[in-house]
């Protein structure tokens, strides 16, 4: 007798989770050979949290009560809409970010993920990190979101000083975070990254330094460090403000920062971007598609895209945000399919500033594989900063193939031309 469809399709899911979850414990694979148009990233923005942090602006909510099968729905038809719009045949890494995604159900992660693969192809090798904090996560809750196809954590661990935690307006202490750091390195071995916050009001540098030897006891291949940005609006500008709390010195933050790397350093961790390191060769995919200027899709409230909507014949990049509010958010896509809220085509110039303003956060720098995509006239993201017309200057004397155009034209020349 033949299987019900549904029912064979999420024996197929599950098979394809437990390859992910194999390959999250293999070696890292080679860099995919598909053309740049035809592959994306994929974020998805789960908009709600517990608590209100004291230092955070980002796109989050603190609801009375989720309806989560609502939300969950419109998550799954919004990022088909996307990837059918796109043309993208294969998405390299997912993204569940937030707010607190550890609070979503893994069902939603699972369901998220098999609607991705139905549209597009999610290969069992690519990278599907979820943001968890450390109350929100633990080791049972984790090991579902594995199950459901979660193979890298990022974990807010933000400070191992209570105080600092208090001051920041976490519901963790620095033991709750070490303990969800315990399991998730159980879980997920050499698939785990930490946030860890420098520059905040009053700080020290040697206990912050101590903060971080602690962790290089404890931690896994990947760290962020994130220096505090006071934004506007929040509970801790307000409190600096109003001179409750001293202003972060920003001395103090650069030392912390130059002695920190020193010391990621030379416990053989790869610095592969401003606020990022990674030993082992854990970088961030999903992160380093954005930086090479690589495509993605943006999901859920608030979520920013970059692709060539080549799925309804677009040939110009552009730059997308969804519809901030949960609910208004809600709304749209279930109306539309979608709740793109704005989108911005790239020009030329655009393109080029966002190749090296994202270039030079890394470590490689701008190179002429990741600028050939833009800088010549030859199919890649579907878009070139100088089509052949408008460019004689620096159009080889050949032939337009990228590597002979990108030799004979180094992008401080194109930079020159502008
Ligand atoms: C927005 S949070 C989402 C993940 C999760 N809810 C959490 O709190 O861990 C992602 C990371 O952004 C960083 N972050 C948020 N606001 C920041 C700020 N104002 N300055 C520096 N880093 C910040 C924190 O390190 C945090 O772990
Ligand atoms: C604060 S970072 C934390 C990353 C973490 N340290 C790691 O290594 O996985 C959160 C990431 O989520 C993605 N992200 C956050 N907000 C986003 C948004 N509104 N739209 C698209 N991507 C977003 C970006 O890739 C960003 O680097
Ligand atoms: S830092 Fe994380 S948990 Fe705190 S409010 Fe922001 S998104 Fe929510």
């Amino acid at each position: 007798m033949a299987l019900p469809a549904a029912r064979a399709r999420g024996w197929a899911a599950a098979v394809k989770m437990a390859q992910r979850r194999r390959h999250a414990e293999a070696p890292r694979g080679s860099p995919s050979r598909a053309p740049p148009g035809s592959r994306a990233a994929l974020y998805v923005h789960w908009p709600y949290c517990e608590k209100r942090c004291s230092y955070c602006n980002f796109n989050k909510y603190i609801p009375r009560g989720v309806e989560e099968a609502a939300m969950r729905s419109c998550l799954v038809t919004e990022a088909q809409t996307l990837l059918r719009l796109s043309g993208v045949q294969r998405v390299e890494s997912v993204f569940f970010g937030g707010g607190t995604p550890s609070l979503a159900s893994p069902n939603t992660v699972a369901a998220v993920l098999e609607a991705v693969d139905q549209i597009s192809h999610l290969p069992a090798d690519s990278e599907v990190t979820l943001e968890a904090n450390p109350t929100s996560a633990p080791g049972s809750r984790l090991a579902a979101f594995g199950a459901a196809g979660v193979n890298r954590l990022s974990i807010g661990l933000q400070s191992l000083d209570d105080t600092e935690l208090q001051l920041l307006g976490r519901t963790h202490s620095a033991r709750d975070a070490l303990q969800t750091l315990a399991e998730a390195r159980r879980l997920f071995p050499g698939r785990v990254s930490v946030d860890l916050m420098l520059g905040l009001p009053a700080q020290q540098v040697g206990p912050w330094l101590g903060q971080l030897r602690t962790l290089l006891g404890c931690c896994d291949d990947h760290l962020s460090l994130y220096q505090l940005t006071l934004e506007r609006g929040t509970a801790l500008f307000t409190q600096v403000q109003r001179g409750a709390l001293p202003a972060p010195d920003p001395e103090l933050a650069a030392e912390m920062y130059q002695e920190g790397r020193a010391m990621l350093r030379e416990v053989g961790f790869r610095q592969y971007e401003v606020s990022n390191f990674a030993r082992n060769g854990a970088l961030s995919t999903h992160n380093w598609t954005y930086w090479q200027c690589g495509q993605y899709l943006g999901v859920g409230p608030g979520a920013h895209g970059r692709f060539v909507p080549q799925g309804a014949g677009g040939h110009t990049r552009e730059a997308r945000i969804q519809t901030l509010e949960p609910d208004n958010w809600m709304k749209e896509v279930m109306l539309f399919g979608h709740g793109t809220r704005r989108r911005v085509p790239l020009g030329q110039l655009e393109l080029l500033e966002e190749v090296l303003a994202m270039g030079l956060r890394t470590d490689v720098g701008i190179t002429h594989q990741a600028c050939s995509c833009y800088v010549c006239p030859v199919p890649g993201l579907g878009v070139s900063v100088f089509p052949p017309k408008e460019a004689p200057a620096v159009r080889p004397s050949t032939s337009w193939d990228r590597t002979s155009c990108c030799k004979e034209n180094p992008i401080i020349e194109i930079i020159g031309l502008l």
